[in-house]
């Protein structure tokens, strides 16, 4: 061991599949901590359901001090049945994801949607339509209508209920997440496509204003702009037109969901969601899939795959990063995969044989 600095990493694998891709990611952690040196303390915490079981609380206090304290995060999945009855403010959802996503100011969320041609089978759409597909979802995450106030559930005078939502963004919060996306069009095909509801949302109608005044700062991204219903129907049609999307915190939920298919399943896709000083949580795009939890059948590739990012994006350790995603492909490579990418002629394995195949990979590289 040299004397690097240590750098902490808060590990916490929230509910239902949560726990069992969190121990194949964190194994694949320790792993490249060791044979790369990294000085990373890998920290467990408790958050969303199993932290209300245990603490009352879907985020304690204890688990938001170690997030604060930390180099990065690495996130699981969070809420299941056993959590929905609760109100609103205090599911797992919304009092733990959602409050650790705001008060560490983590509005710029990456999700790279990206076809391993291994899986051209596995994606539901034909292989000519995405074959060699790389697009980045750039969703903006503490803002929007998930944080907007007022909000609520309130009785009309007729007794009869009523909810309500409010979809809101300033300026500022436009402008931070159009930087965002802008710098990371120019790191890649110059092709910058925002995503709102401009003919109908005056909120959207001053996004698409502000990201016109931006592209001005951008003379070699080339911008354009789409309605989000176009954009859901473009990206099965034709998904390889775009290079980086960037849109709002609803609009890129449901459009990642969808662009995840493409690549074969939800569970290849991971995320990196940052601050303005490029300190980040990362998680897979998908939640904790109560209909598979405890069964060993989840994939745990996009957990380890934002293990990658992570190692990419806030801790500067690209070669470590490299390693994982190598070691994904080799593995995909020698046919191995979990049920959601399963097709004809390839190994079905659970969860723990996919981190026993990628260690196995990583130590053979
Ligand atoms: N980031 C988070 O923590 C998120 C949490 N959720 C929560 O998760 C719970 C379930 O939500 P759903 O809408 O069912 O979404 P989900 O993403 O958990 O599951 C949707 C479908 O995808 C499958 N799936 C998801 N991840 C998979 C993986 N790694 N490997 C194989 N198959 C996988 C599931 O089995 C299910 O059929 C809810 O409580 C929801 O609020 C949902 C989305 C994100
Ligand atoms: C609780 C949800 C907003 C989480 C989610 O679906 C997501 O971030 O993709
Ligand atoms: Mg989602």
């Amino acid at each position: 061991m040299t004397d690097r600095q240590q750098r902490n990493i808060a590990v916490l694998p929230g509910d239902g599949i949560g726990h069992e891709i969190m121990a194949e990611a964190a194994r694949v952690l320790e792993w490249v901590n060791k044979d790369h040196d990294l000085g990373l303390v890998l920290q467990h915490a408790l958050v969303g359901g199993s932290a209300i079981d245990a603490h009352g609380s879907a985020l304690p206090a204890e688990t938001f001090a170690i997030c604060e304290q930390a180099d990065a995060i690495l996130l699981g999945a969070v809420g299941g049945p056993k959590w929905d009855k609760l109100p609103p403010a205090e599911r797992p959802e919304k009092a733990g994801l959602l409050e650790i996503r705001k008060r560490l100011d983590l509005f710029g969320n990456l999700r790279p949607a990206i076809l391993y041609p291994q899986l051209a089978d596995a994606s539901s759409l034909k292989p000519e339509i995405v074959a060699g597909l790389d697009i980045l979802i750039v969703r903006e995450l503490t803002g929007g209508i998930y944080f907007g106030q007022p909000r609520g559930i309130r009785v009309l005078e007729n007794g009869e209920r009523e909810g309500y939502n409010t979809y809101v963004y300033n300026e500022s919060q436009i402008r931070r997440i159009a930087k965002v996306a802008f710098e990371l069009a120019q790191k890649r095909g110059g092709r910058l496509c925002s995503v709102d509801k401009a003919n109908v949302l005056e909120v959207t109608m001053l996004w698409r204003e502000v990201m016109d005044e931006m592209a001005k700062d951008y003379p070699d991204v080339e911008l354009s702009h789409m309605y989000v219903d176009n954009a859901a129907m473009q990206l099965v049609r034709a998904p390889k037109q775009f290079d980086v999307v960037v849109t709002g915190n609803m609009f890129g939920d449901i459009l990642s969901d969808a662009a995840a298919m493409l690549t074969g399943s939800i569970g290849m896709l991971p995320s990196a969601s940052l601050d303005v000083n490029g300190r980040g949580m990362y998680e897979p795009c998908h939640g904790s899939a109560p209909d598979i939890a405890g069964q060993n059948k989840a994939n745990p590739l996009a957990t380890i795959l934002s293990v990658a990012m992570m190692l990419r994006y806030s801790l500067n350790e690209p070669a470590a990063a490299q390693r994982i995603e190598d070691a994904v492909s080799t593995v995909l490579d020698q046919g191995f995969r979990t049920a959601d990418i399963y097709s004809d002629g390839s190994t079905m394995v659970g969860t723990i044989e996919m981190g026993d195949a990628v260690l196995a990979a990583l130590a053979a590289a």
